[in-house]
């Protein structure tokens, strides 16, 4: 398996702040990686080191075989997205994508057509981009970053402002750049149920520190589908579904208890529980997602950063 991009032992500080410590993982060829992580967990960051955007404090990072910030050819094999998407805004989405051809050194400006019709702009070529609304500048980046058609893409938060159907057509496109062109691609975003749609594997952040990787695969294993419960006292509910052997269960959080199987029967389960004089406030069958799987991971985690 070839890789893409090694993180290893990276630190960054702004000034006496840590927004990342000791973090490592390792990006392969054809991964589409899923980075998670609550408002100011180091995700923005960690991409603007990986691009060389920010200086490391320390550690090293290793981009298509080259080490950061002393790239060669890597950049011109990477495309991204980083905080807003970089467009001229006076130009239009036709100017800014031959302007971005050039630099490129892109000779076959066909690619520009293709590149517009792939991301759904073709009705705006002409429009400025300062008019375009959030989610089509959300578009245009895109079209931006795929122009020279990168083997790695990265992708901070390319979602936001897409409508349902932008939404639809970006998860349409990742999958197609993923499986047709074998692009390797690192993406953030909150919206767990599309990441979860879209990612091979994941890789979980938090206060600056990496804290879990998980292949979709093993992800879909641990976060089986289960019953939902919501008690009053979750210390004393697990310890009667321990004496039952109503097992496995996670204790997601200080309400919440998951159980993770569908074979029990619920109003049973119910029964068993207030008789045991728990307050019990729901009882669901529900399918694993993402979300509850980040959830269950903070819940273990909490405590363990500074
Ligand atoms: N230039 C800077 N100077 C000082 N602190 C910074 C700077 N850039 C980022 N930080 C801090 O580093 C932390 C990580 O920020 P970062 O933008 O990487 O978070 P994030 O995971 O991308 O969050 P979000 O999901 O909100 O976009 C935050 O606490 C932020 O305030």
């Amino acid at each position: 398996m070839t890789q893409i991009l090694k993180i290893e032992h990276v630190n960054k500080r702004f000034g006496n702040f840590r927004a990342l410590t000791d973090v490592s993982f390792t990006i392969n060829r054809g991964d589409v990686y899923g980075l998670i992580g609550e408002n100011g967990a180091g995700k923005t960051t960690l991409m603007r080191l990986i691009t060389s955007l920010s200086p490391l404090s320390d550690g090293k990072i290793t981009l298509l075989g080259e080490q950061a910030p002393h790239y060669n050819q890597a950049l011109k094999h990477l495309g991204a997205i980083i905080e807003n998407p970089a467009a001229f805004k006076k130009l239009t989405v036709l100017e800014n994508l031959k302007i971005s051809a050039i630099q490129h050194g892109i000779e076959d400006l066909s690619v520009i057509d293709e590149t517009i019709e792939l991301v759904g702009l073709s009705e705006k070529t002409k429009t400025r981009a300062g008019r375009l609304s959030l989610g089509q500048r959300q578009r245009l980046g895109l079209a931006i970053a795929l122009l020279a058609q990168p083997d790695f893409l990265i992708l901070d938060e390319p979602i936001n402002g897409l409508d349902p159907s932008g939404i639809l057509a970006f998860r349409k496109l990742i999958k197609k750049l993923n499986q047709e062109r074998n692009t390797t691609i690192l993406i953030s975003s909150h919206i767990l149920s599309e990441l979860y749609q879209v990612s091979t594997k994941f890789g979980f952040i938090s206060h600056g520190r990496f804290i879990k990787e998980v292949t979709k695969e093993k992800l879909d294993q641990e976060n089986a589908a289960g019953i939902l419960i919501e008690v009053d006292d979750v210390k004393k509910a697990a310890q009667i579904l321990d004496q039952r052997q109503i097992s496995p269960f996670t204790v997601l959080d200080e309400r919440r208890i998951l159980i993770n199987s569908l074979a029990f029967n619920t109003a049973e389960l119910n029964q068993i529980l207030v008789t045991n004089n728990l307050a019990v406030y729901n009882i669901t069958q529900q399918e694993g997602s993402l979300e509850n799987y980040y959830t269950a991971l903070l819940q273990n985690e909490g405590g363990n950063h500074d």
